[in-house]
């Protein structure tokens, strides 16, 4: 069997009861699933959601608090339970976990993004379980991964994962939300996902989840982008991870094989860097960014607005709008040079670099 790299995301309504504690039966079932898995020669990453579910009720708090430093009280307390019950299940079957606690600050700085892929990946080279989770004790809700579906959805984009799989309280993607509707009918397979499907998605469901379908099918989006294929589903035994791999799982598969990987820089230009300024392009240039996959050269360039270093990020601008991000060879000032001396209509200086944006370093939008 052909060696996968799996990224399994387990919810807070997967883990834990509604009473604020850790469902050992539901958790034994998972590790059972995920040593079935390992053993039968594929890699997995653990993102798990439950922080904050395993942890409020020690705090007092009757249901899952709304505030944010109550979440981040529950998180701290839940996050060291969860991952004492994870050691204990795991150490049955043999296998070590590493509790990885991410924020959105980690991904936007790119040396600690890089980092974070050398770290993941050490692990798994070591047979380590990597149990990841979004640090929820110190993110600020302004810069979060907004929940831990889309988390699950980056983290698998950065390791090159052939599948993530959603392991939630529902079997999959329905055209309504069944616990509103009786008559919803569940989807096995979709394709991609529309706008039409995010809105049948509406409404959180389980007391301790938070986005609900909807957040899981904005995440699914955002993995195809990145070349990863998605499972939303459930199931229980052993089996039940290496049924879904095997296209036998119960819930709802979306994308295929024929998705395209997307290099680290790429995705972190696309998703995780910060745009410093913006270069203004005419139609030329736009043809050949958006049409040929060139790089972008000086010659195409007729505005620059922003001050910005050699390596920062920059948005283009074509005719009607907005065409892409790229990583810029030259800072600011000297492409404001550049076209002074063109207007001038001096010779321009010669530059060791050619390339504006190389196309290695260009996404389009
Ligand atoms: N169209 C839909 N299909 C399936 N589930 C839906 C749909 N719309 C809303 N939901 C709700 O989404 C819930 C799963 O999300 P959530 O409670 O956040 O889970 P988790 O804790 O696993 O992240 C389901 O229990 C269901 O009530
Ligand atoms: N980081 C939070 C989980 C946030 C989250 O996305 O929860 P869920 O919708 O249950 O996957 C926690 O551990 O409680």
């Amino acid at each position: 069997m052909e060696k996968k790299r799996i990224v399994v995301k387990i919810g807070s309504s997967s883990l834990t009861d509604s009473k604020g504690a850790i469902d050992q039966s539901k958790l034994s079932d998972h590790i059972a699933s995920i040593a079935n898995l390992r053993n039968s020669g594929h890699e997995v990453l653990l993102v798990s959601s439950g922080a904050v579910a395993a942890g409020f009720a020690k705090l007092g708090y009757p249901t899952r608090p709304v505030t944010l430093k109550g979440k981040q009280a529950a998180a701290a307390v839940g996050q060291s339970l969860l991952i004492q019950s994870y050691n204990e299940q795991l150490s049955k079957y043999g296998m070590v976990p590493a509790q990885v606690l991410i924020t959105r600050n980690d991904f936007s700085k790119r040396d600690r993004y890089r980092n974070a892929y050398s770290t993941l990946t050490e692990l798994l080279e070591r047979n380590i379980l990597p149990i990841i989770n979004e640090n929820d004790t110190v993110s600020v809700e302004e810069l979060t991964f907004g929940d831990n579906d889309m988390l699950s959805s980056l983290v698998s984009g950065l390791i090159h994962a052939d599948q993530l799989i959603i392991l939630t309280d529902i079997n999959g993607v329905y055209d309504k939300n069944p616990k509103e509707d009786q008559s919803a009918k569940r989807i096995d397979y979709l394709p991609e996902i529309t706008e039409e499907w995010k809105n049948a998605a509406k409404g959180t469901g389980s007391k301790v989840g938070t986005g609900g379908m909807k957040s899981k099918l904005i995440a699914a989006e955002t993995a195809l982008s990145l070349g990863v294929k998605v499972f939303i589903g459930k199931g229980t035994g052993e089996n039940k991870l290496i049924d879904i791999i095997e296209g036998k799982g119960d819930g709802t598969y979306i994308g295929s094989d024929a998705l395209t990987s997307i290099n680290s820089n790429r995705q972190w230009i696309a998703l995780h860097s910060t745009v410093q300024g913006s270069l203004y392009v005419d139609e030329g240039a736009e043809m050949a960014l958006v049409n040929n996959g060139s790089s972008l050269l000086p010659a195409g360039i007729y505005k620059v607005e922003g001050i910005f270093e050699k390596g920062n990020v920059v948005e283009v601008f074509g005719i009607n709008g907005i065409i892409g991000k790229g990583e810029v060879l030259y800072s600011s000032e000297e492409l404001k040079n550049i076209i002074t001396q063109r207007a001038e209509e001096k010779r321009i200086e010669k530059h060791p670099k050619l390339e504006v944006i190389h196309r290695d370093r260009w996404v389009k939008i």
